[in-house]
């Protein structure tokens, strides 16, 4: 689906950039989705660069680890800013939990993109409540292209949109895995706690 472009020489008709959105729920596939592009990238041999927000060490303090273990090398950072400066050199940008960082995040990427880079970005696109996530509708409206992937109901087995959140905490921010979140379909997510009797 995603093709990756043949390089041009610089300053001869510079190639244009654009962003690439992958979001859903927690386990659908949005880490691996990116890895995937982000390697396919490298075979073609261009520059990338990986980042993620410094505060999800869930698996590993620099590499972006999906929950079926593929992982990939990635440069934690504070703030969006940041990324702005280390991104210089590379053709293609690649952020993961991008719904963490701050609000200039959007003109992050559109200034990446605007420079001729291709920036891939996935995120959650709804917190546990079910509303959405920070800076992603801002995202999704300017990228070029959304994938919305899917994960399995943990409670049904049919196709599931939302993270339920297993503990009581209402942060909007707790990092976590299977022990405190499960992806579950839309009317399991709506039932909550009654979700039980349902369990196949
Ligand atoms: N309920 C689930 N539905 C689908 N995949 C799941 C589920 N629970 C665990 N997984 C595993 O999670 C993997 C996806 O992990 P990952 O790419 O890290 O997802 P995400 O970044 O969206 O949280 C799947 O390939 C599968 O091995
Ligand atoms: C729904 C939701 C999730 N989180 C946390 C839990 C995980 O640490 C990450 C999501 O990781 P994934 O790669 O998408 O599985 O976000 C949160 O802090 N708040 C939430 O509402
Ligand atoms: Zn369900």
């Amino acid at each position: 689906m995603f093709i990756e472009p043949l390089h041009r020489k610089e300053n001869i008709n510079p190639r244009t950039g654009w962003i690439e959105v992958i979001c859903g729920s927690m386990f659908s596939g949005k880490t691996e989705e990116l890895i995937r592009r982000l390697n396919r990238a490298k075979i073609a041999r261009q520059k990338i660069q990986i980042f993620k927000p410094a505060l999800d060490k869930r698996y590993h303090e620099e590499n972006i680890v999906s929950h079926n273990d593929n992982s990939i090398r990635s440069v934690p950072v504070h703030a969006s800013s940041e990324i702005m400066t280390l991104a210089k050199n590379s053709e293609v940008v690649g952020i993961d939990e991008v719904q963490f960082f701050d609000e200039a995040i959007v003109e992050v990427c559109n200034e990446l993109a605007n420079i001729g880079k291709r920036v891939i970005v996935a995120g959650l696109d709804m917190d546990y409540t079910g509303k959405p996530f920070g800076c992603m509708p801002q995202l999704m409206a300017v990228a070029e292209f959304v994938t919305k992937v899917h994960a399995i109901c943990m409670v049904c087995g049919e196709v599931a949109s939302y993270s339920y959140r297993l503990s009581p905490s209402n942060e909007r921010v707790l990092l976590g895995e299977t022990d405190l979140y499960e992806a579950r379909c839309r009317r399991c997510f709506n039932l909550g706690e009654n979700a039980d009797r349902f369990r196949s």
